[in-house]
């Protein structure tokens, strides 16, 4: 058995222990604890993989809370029915906030989410139908199948199935297609959309998630104090959330339910040591707590769940069996245009990027789009990729105008890439890279990601994706970290992934970089043979020897100018080319 299976078992026969077992006080400590992981975890998900910060959780658990008991104490609501109703409310809420918030860069977001923090924490306040300040009372207790869950131990019990639940959700989630785009948005926004996915749409769908888990958190915790007022679901709490979240790992599932347990247990025994201390009833254990979280922002970055980690190791992921069979894209017809650029203009401020360039790439050609270093090459590409459109010009990719098309859109006609400057997620291994490839191929969304029903889309996509990888000679290496290649296998593993997207148009930014005389000869065996295959390349290198022997024709461009076209022999001899660029002895 796996380390890690082992550690989820012992957790579990915990989780099932221990309400039995300790006193009433602990078994409330763990309930709570289990309610607040819940909430965490959602953390995890929206802060620590999607990099979205919200300091305004504890407001969405207010809203599972005050539904629940306002649904109950007046209209006599059973809380099962309440329990959909407030995630459903909380949906909505979070889906209008996400859609006006989450466009919003760097610190604007955190900001939002304390705006709307406190804004919820004075809506329940001062809503005279929520009882004000002082809250509702007399929540009714949750009953399952006729036994009433009015005692902390059986209520210990309906918490840690949530807790266990949203753990095997979210771990579920991770490990999907949806998962794998997600931790795309935190470094790696251009990344998702050059291989088919909508980011906007992922973060309010992340951020809708995680306040829906807040919400049922909510629900939970009306249910068990059978009383609610607004002061559990203030910024200050929120504040705490992320804190936990943090300080356990705010990238890792366990990573939030260990910061739960330390800070809720902390604060416990600080709140009984400190007095006997010092000697009076203040709020030191806030000072200590504020402490300990500068310590381990300033030495366990990553939180303390890496560190557990380190002693269990992952292991090998399990092969899904059963595969389906994802549709392969026909070929443009030999020779018909892939690519038609028609004077093309990028300016960026005063500088011309790329000042009226025009050239064709056509079906079953290797194109070389080659210049000195500033020539406007990358522009080009990420004009034809839709990364920015033309500012004048049109460039046509597979008979579309690419202008008007996101990133997105162009990769799903067929378009995948590489980047010069590698655009690769380090810590996740070469086999999940290159899986993020067939993003568009796969269609699982949230919900069967989290239920894990999209099986056969991911042993489909860990077969392309292992494929791919024995064609680049990275086979071996499958389930490494990507971060421990050399940059010339990064380029490498970046071609695998663009070609588990099945592209009829693969466009490659200085694929050879890096890579030694073997390997460079190996590529250019690979390239040949795609081409054979019907994929169109689209090459920007610097080894000239590389091109010569490979490209049909060659785009030579400098100073954001087009300076000359045509095959490798005409290019070679053309005196503007060896002038500008290539040099006298190429
Ligand atoms: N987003 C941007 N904003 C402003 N200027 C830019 C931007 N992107 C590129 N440039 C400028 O446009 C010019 C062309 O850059 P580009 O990266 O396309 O050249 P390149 O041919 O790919 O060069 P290299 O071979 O060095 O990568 C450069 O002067 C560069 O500084």
């Amino acid at each position: 058995m796996r380390p890690r299976t082992l550690l989820a078992l012992v957790a579990a026969a915990l989780a099932l222990a221990l309400p039995l077992v300790l006193p009433v006080f602990q078994v409330t400590l763990l309930t709570n604890i289990a309610i607040i992981s819940v909430t965490v975890i959602g953390l995890v998900l929206l802060t620590g993989i999607s990099g979205l910060t919200s300091f305004g959780q504890a407001a969405f658990m207010g809203v599972g809370a005050y539904t629940t008991a306002l649904l109950t104490t007046r209209y006599g609501w059973n809380p099962w029915l309440t329990l959909p109703a407030g995630m459903l409310l909380t949906a909505l809420i979070a889906n209008v906030l996400g859609l006006i918030t989450l466009r919003m860069q760097g610190h604007y977001l955190p900001l939002a989410t304390i705006a709307w923090g406190i804004s919820l924490y004075y809506v329940f306040g001062n809503t005279p139908a929520l009882g004000g300040f002082t809250g509702i009372r007399e929540i009714p207790p949750v009953s399952v199948f006729g036994l009433t869950l009015d005692q902390p131990r059986e209520f210990a019990y309906l918490a840690l199935l949530f807790l266990a639940l949203s753990i095997l959700a979210a771990q579920f989630l991770l490990s999907s297609r949806f998962g794998r785009a997600l931790r795309a948005l935190r470094t790696g926004a251009v990344v998702a959309e050059a291989f088919g996915a909508n980011t906007f749409t992922l973060r309010v769908q992340v951020f809708v998630l995680s306040a829906v888990m807040a919400s049922a958190a909510g629900w939970l915790y009306a249910h068990q104090q059978r009383f609610v007022n607004p002061t559990p679901f203030g910024l200050n709490v929120g504040i705490e959330y992320l804190f936990m979240a943090v300080l356990g790992g705010s990238g890792y599932v366990w990573g939030g339910v260990a910061g739960a347990v330390l800070i809720t247990l902390l604060r416990e025994v600080l709140q009984n040591v400190l007095p006997r201390l010092l000697g009076e009833n203040t709020n030191y254990e806030i000072v200590v707590l504020g402490v300990l979280m500068i310590l381990a922002l300033q030495f366990a970055r990553r939180g303390l769940w890496p560190l557990v980690e380190r002693f269990v190791p992952a292991g090998t992921p399990r092969l899904l069996a059963h595969a389906l069979t994802f549709p392969h894209r026909p070929a443009p017809a030999s020779g018909s245009p892939v690519l038609r650029v028609r004077n093309a203009v990028k300016q960026f401020g005063g500088l011309r990027a790329v000042n009226d360039v025009s050239f064709d790439v056509n079906a079953g050609e290797i194109v070389g789009l080659i210049g000195p270093n500033g020539a406007g090459k990358s522009t080009m590409f990420n004009l034809v990729t839709g990364v920015n459109p033309a500012t004048s010009g049109t460039v046509e990719v597979l008979g579309q105008a690419a202008g008007r098309l996101p990133a997105r859109a162009i990769h799903r006609l067929g378009v995948a890439r590489t980047f010069q400057h590698v655009k690769l997620f380090p810590e996740l291994s070469l086999l999940e890279n290159a899986m993020m490839g067939g993003y568009s191929r796969a269609s699982a969304g949230i919900l069967r990601s989290m239920l894990h029903l999209e099986r056969g889309e991911e042993a489909a996509l860990q077969q392309l994706a292992l494929t791919q990888l024995e064609r680049v000679g990275l086979r071996e290496q499958a389930y490494e970290q990507a971060g421990n290649l050399a940059l010339g296998q990064q380029r490498l593993l970046e071609i695998a992934r663009a070609l588990v997207a099945d592209p009829s148009f693969l466009l490659l930014d200085e694929p050879a970089a890096g890579l030694r005389f073997g390997e460079k000869q190996d590529l250019s065996a690979l390239l040949k043979k795609l081409r054979s295959e019907g994929v169109t390349i689209l090459i920007v290198e610097h080894d000239m020897d590389l091109v010569m022997n490979l490209v049909d024709r060659l785009v030579v461009m400098n100073s954001g100018q087009e300076l000359a076209q045509g095959s490798p022999e005409q290019v070679r001899g053309n005196p503007a080319v060896r002038e500008a660029y290539l040099g006298a002895d190429v």
